[in-house]
């Protein structure tokens, strides 16, 4: 049951790298807040999909931006049961992916990519009723710079790695320092691209998740909402 319902919009802005628990808090706060959740890596995910199904190097920054229009894609935004589709197609599997994951931080330093995605985000963010909780790595800086709350998350990359490839075991089993390995590059490549790199912003509220468990990362972060709003009632 939601603890709080909001008066007007609230919009929280949570960024950080890859396994610090962006979508788990995330989601975890949009239930108890009655608020809609938008996972934005999914949507980078997505494009960089229907780049890699249909035939696009997506070495080619020029290639992506020509095709960056073409896929629909569509977010569902209950933090209960997320959705994303592309061209109608469900592609929440496909997008984790290690050929996805591989693809992802080339296609999204594409300025083309960005614009659009941005535009698709702050639309979602707008037209949320109660509010909305929106994870990534532009959000407080870029894409919703009014949020009411913004959360950088962080965690060191030996809890990061081991959180990826306790998820992984079975499916794609991946070794702890080929993981570590894999996401240290992936933070480089977001982190140093010229177009809205992934930063903390100045108003940013940062969290380290290391020795946190998830309910203490999620209690502080409901902390951190009710606290904004408290002067607004
Ligand atoms: N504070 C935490 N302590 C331990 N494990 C966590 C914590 N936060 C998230 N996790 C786990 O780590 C993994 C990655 O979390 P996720 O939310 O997907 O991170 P991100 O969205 O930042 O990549 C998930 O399996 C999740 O359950
Ligand atoms: N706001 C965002 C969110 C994700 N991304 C890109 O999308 C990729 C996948 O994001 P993700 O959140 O699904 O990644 P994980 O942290 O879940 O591994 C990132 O590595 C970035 O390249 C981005 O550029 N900007």
């Amino acid at each position: 049951m939601p603890t709080a319902v909001a008066a007007t919009p609230v919009i929280v802005a949570i960024d950080g790298p890859s396994g610090t628990g962006k979508s788990s808090t995330s989601k975890a706060v949009a239930i108890r807040l009655g608020l809609g959740f938008l996972d934005t890596g999914a949507q980078y995910r997505a494009m960089t999909w229907w780049m890699l199904s249909n035939g696009i190097d997506v070495d080619d920054p020029a290639a992506v931006a020509a095709a960056s229009a073409k896929p629909t894609i569509v977010s569902g935004t209950d933090p209960q049961a997320p959705t994303i589709t592309v061209d109608g197609t469900d592609v929440s599997v496909p997008i984790r992916g290690r050929e996805v994951t591989a693809a992802v931080s080339a296609v999204s330093a594409v300025p083309e990519v960005r614009a659009r995605i941005t535009e698709l985000q702050r639309s979602i963010a707008a037209e949320a009723p109660a509010g909305i909780v929106v994870e990534g790595r532009d959000i407080g800086t870029t894409v919703l710079p009014n949020a009411d709350l913004k959360v950088f998350l962080t965690a060191s990359p030996e809890a990061r790695a081991a959180r990826r490839s306790g998820e992984l075991r079975g499916k794609e089993a991946a070794d702890l320092a080929s993981t570590r390995e894999a996401l240290i590059k992936r933070d480089a490549a977001d982190a140093g691209r010229k177009t809205s790199p992934m930063a903390k912003a100045a108003d940013a509220v940062e969290v380290d998740t290391t020795e946190l468990t998830l309910d203490e990362v999620v209690a502080c972060v409901v902390g951190l909402v009710e606290e904004r709003r408290r002067p607004l009632r």
